[in-house]
Formats: C-alpha cells, sequence, structure tokens
C-alpha cells in the first residue's frame, strides 16, 4: 500500500483535529477537517446543521464532503467521529488513504470535552451513557478500516505524531 494521504477516524475527543494539524505540519502537507470544511461551506457551525436539519442532514453534507476531500492528494484529513457509520464513506477512506484509529478511553474524553459546547452528540442528559453507547456503536467500524491504532488517552500527542509516521513510513517504504 503505497498512499500519499493520511486519514484520521476516532470518537470525537479523541485527538483527531490536535493530532491531524501537528502531523500535517510535520509533513509539511495541507491539513483539512471535514467538520470545518463542512462549516466554510455553509457558513453555519456544527451545532446549528444539527438544529435545522438534524443529524442525518449533517450525515449527507459530511457524505458529501468526503467524496470530495478523498480526491485530494498528497494532504493529511481529520473526519468527524461519525464519518465511519457510512459505508461509502469508509470505503472511500480506505481505498484513498492510510487510516490512523485514534483510541481514548470515555473517561479521558468526557474530561477533555467538559466544556465543549461545539459536539451536539455530548448534550445528551447522560454524556457519559451516550459516548459509552457511541463508542460500542462504533468501536468494530473503526477497527475495520484501521491501518494503524493508537491510544491518545495516555501518550502525549507529540509521541503519537512520531509513532504515526514511523508506522506510515515504514508501510510506504515496504511497499515499494
Ligand atoms: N495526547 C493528546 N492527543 C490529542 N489530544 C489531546 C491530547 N491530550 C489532550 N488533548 C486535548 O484533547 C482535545 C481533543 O480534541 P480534538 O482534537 O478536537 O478531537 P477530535 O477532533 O477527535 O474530536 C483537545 O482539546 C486537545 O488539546
Ligand atoms: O461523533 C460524531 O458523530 C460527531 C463528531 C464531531 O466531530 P469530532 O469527532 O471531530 O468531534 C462532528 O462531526 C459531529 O459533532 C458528529
Ligand atoms: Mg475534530
Amino acid at each position: 500500500m503505497t498512499s500519499e494521504n493520511i486519514y484520521l477516524i476516532g470518537l470525537m475527543g479523541a485527538g483527531k483535529t490536535t493530532i491531524g494539524r501537528q502531523l500535517a505540519k510535520a509533513l509539511a502537507v495541507p491539513f483539512y477537517d471535514s467538520d470545518k470544511a463542512i462549516e466554510e461551506n455553509t457558513g453555519v457551525d456544527i451545532p446549528t446543521i444539527f438544529e435545522f436539519e438534524g443529524e442525518q442532514g449533517f450525515r449527507d453534507r459530511e457524505q458529501k464532503m468526503i467524496e470530495k476531500l478523498t480526491q485530494l492528494q498528497g494532504i493529511v484529513l481529520a473526519t468527524g467521529g461519525g464519518a465511519i457509520l457510512r459505508e461509502e464513506n469508509r470505503k472511500l477512506l480506505k481505498e484513498n488513504g492510510y487510516i490512523v484509529y485514534l483510541q481514548c478511553s470515555v473517561d479521558r474524553i468526557l474530561e477533555r470535552t467538559r466544556r465543549d459546547t461545539q459536539r451536539p452528540l455530548l448534550k445528551a442528559d447522560n454524556p457519559k451513557e451516550n459516548l459509552q453507547y457511541l463508542f460500542e456503536q462504533r468501536q468494530a467500524l473503526y477497527l475495520s478500516c484501521a491501518n494503524f491504532k493508537i491510544d491518545t488517552g495516555v501518550l502525549k500527542s507529540k509521541t503519537v505524531v512520531s509513532r504515526i509516521l514511523e508506522d506510515y513510513r515504514a508501510v510506504n517504504q515496504a511497499s515499494q
């Protein structure tokens, strides 16, 4: 597998946006975040899209954005946590990039996102229960897509970035 793209997947708050930006900087390639691209495209934030169009409306927009972004070459892409829910997205991501699953425990994610206002799926009466449900629903899908997985709950972001780069380079070298 030779791939010019790195795609990050994993639950919200696992660090896709944070690590993605650092990875792109280390590789000196453009960084894209599918949520940010959707916000730029619509001119409103993610909670507003959920409010007016519901989750399915957001997923439709997300799918269109994934279709667009997976046509680019030589990028790092942070996906939204639910992008892997649709089979079409999983296929496109697998076909076009090296996929890293950023793993993080539910408790750690809750700590990190305690003051967050931008993730509508965490605005439940019981965010822990909700996140645990999403983890159980998605874990097998994340694993089925991943070329590499790493725990962002225990490792510093700098270490996460260098381990990803190490594996990415080894995999690309082996396939040349
Ligand atoms: N080791 C780490 N790796 C990634 N993010 C971390 C780490 N430690 C703390 N964080 C924090 O966790 C949050 C992760 O949020 P974000 O990058 O938006 O995740 P996602 O895009 O997966 O939803 C950020 O506030 C980031 O600063
Ligand atoms: O897990 C999800 O379904 C979602 C995760 C969010 O992105 P992050 O994973 O970057 O927080 C964003 O796409 C939206 O709020 C839905
Ligand atoms: Mg993000």
